[in-house]
């Protein structure tokens, strides 16, 4: 966040969802740090935190598609706030069939009086009660298929067209459309200390519905309930992570005992998984270029239980200056990138993100890949991964880096899931929000050749 963004809450859900909203356009404030930290400062009710949620996030998810419904309606400019509040008023009419369209009108007549003053609140309602009337207007009058396309999911056009270049039409529009689907909780069990049976019943008897996904054998999928605040939690018996990021660490799957190095570590996620899969034996160390980010990785060692892992703050680019060549059995590469793959959890990707942020990227995440190839023991296994959709960082990034080493090859991703391991391709693993319902994620893995072969 780059300003700090306090929300007031008086109990009224709309207006604490436009306050919010407000601040993450104005403050380049981060819409699920900034609801989040609402939701605790005020200890808001469940009730009340599941539909501040809904608003939140489905209004800025579909805020272009929501601009364009309300374009016809609006005479002139609006101030900012009104414009914000019209889209949380549609929102709530439009796609939350549970509330009915005159109680949203009315929320939204009251807040505009007390926010504004009287003209104000009956041009919202004048807007509003029209758009009742008529219904919104389609998007076939938009001609382009990709503007359509932008419009009707919510994403800028640059993102668009970059999706439909890489993936075709069918995969990008069926990305676009799961991109506003709010995710399901996902969290890892802590297998050092838990069984899965056990984690379920631990978060059953906190009062929490969890099921074992079908995907990924230590993943529980939570449906009811906060597994933040439970008491499983904080001993340590789960993690809170997506689904699609256990991948990297099961697919590098080191043994007990090894050496591995996790050279972007933070907040510790995958690091801790690993040292799970390690059952705790061997040693890890994780790296990050941000060393107040180590407190993280820290912290989440701490409550798991998790000895093995030390911490370093060292650029990944540098790793050969600072650590023994050749010295590490196996490590992970969980590279900085465009994330465009996290889009449901944050979708103010969608509006902040610039194509130009994208392209500096791939410089880094090769810097970074080569670095760790002369750390790698010969015949250690290297695993790189991104949360990012783009064949440049993903493909292209391991295309240019098999080039610049012969020493490496590709291999195949081992102990996978099935469902998952029948998606990969020459060594690599793209998944798509829409394959799981997970976040988008890629996963390559490689080996380094000794010296006959
Ligand atoms: C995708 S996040 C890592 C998430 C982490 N692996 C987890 O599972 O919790 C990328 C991380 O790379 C770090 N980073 C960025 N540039 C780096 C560099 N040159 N060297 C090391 N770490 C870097 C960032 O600080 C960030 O924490």
């Amino acid at each position: 966040m780059s300003k700090k963004s306090v929300v007031i809450w008086d109990g009224n859900v709309r207006d604490a969802a436009l306050s919010i909203l407000l601040a993450v356009d104005k403050n380049q404030a981060y819409s699920n740090l900034l609801l989040n930290e609402t939701i605790k400062r005020h200890k808001i009710e469940a009730k009340d935190r599941a539909l501040l949620t809904e608003i939140t996030y489905g209004t800025l998810q579909h805020k272009m598609t929501l601009d364009f419904y309300l374009e016809p309606f609006i005479r002139g400019s609006v101030d900012h706030w009104v414009r914000w509040l019209l889209r949380i008023s549609l929102y709530q009419i439009h796609y939350l069939t549970r509330i009915p369209p005159h109680a949203a009108v009315n929320e939204a007549v009251e807040i505009a009086k007390r926010r504004g003053h009287r003209g104000i609140a009956s041009m919202v309602n004048g807007i509003l009660r029209s758009i009742l009337r008529s219904g919104v207007p389609s998007t076939d009058s938009i001609e382009d298929p990709i503007e359509r396309l932008a419009i009707e999911t919510s994403h800028p056009e640059w993102l668009v067209q970059r999706f439909v270049a890489n993936y075709g039409l069918e995969v990008a529009t069926a990305m676009l459309q799961e991109n506003n689907v709010p995710p399901v909780q996902t969290v890892r069990v802590n297998t050092t200390k838990a069984s899965v049976e056990q984690a379920i019943e631990e978060l059953e008897n906190e009062g929490l519905t969890a099921q074992q996904s079908d995907i990924m054998p230590e993943c529980l999928h939570v449906t009811n309930g906060q597994p933040a605040r439970t008491k499983a939690f904080k001993e340590g018996l789960i993690t809170i992570q997506d689904e699609s990021s256990m991948i990297p660490a099961k697919v590098l799957n080191p043994s007990p005992g090894m050496r591995v190095l996790d050279m972007c570590a933070a907040p510790g996620g995958k690091t801790t998984h690993l040292a799970e899969i390690m059952n705790n034996e061997g040693s890890i160390l994780a790296t990050d270029l941000h060393p107040h980010k180590l407190d993280l990785i820290d912290h989440n060692t701490e409550r798991l239980g998790l000895d093995i892992v030390e911490t370093a703050p060292i650029d990944g680019r540098k790793a050969a200056e600072f650590l023994q060549a050749a010295s590490f059995d196996a490590i992970l590469v969980d590279a900085p990138c465009s994330g465009l793959g996290v889009m449901r959890r944050k979708p103010d990707i969608k509006y902040t993100k610039r194509e130009e942020d994208l392209e500096n990227l791939q410089k880094i995440q090769l810097a970074l890949l080569d670095a760790a190839t002369k750390v790698l023991k010969i015949d250690g296994k290297l695993v790189y991964s991104t949360c990012t959709v783009d064949t440049q960082e993903n493909e292209g990034t391991v295309k240019a880096f098999l080039t610049a080493h012969p020493e490496m090859e590709a291999i195949q991703l081992e102990s996978l899931p099935t469902k998952l391991a029948e998606k990969q391709a020459n060594g690599m693993l793209q998944v798509f929000p829409q394959d799981f319902g997970s976040d988008g994620f890629f996963v390559a893995a490689f080996r380094k050749k000794g010296e006959s072969n």
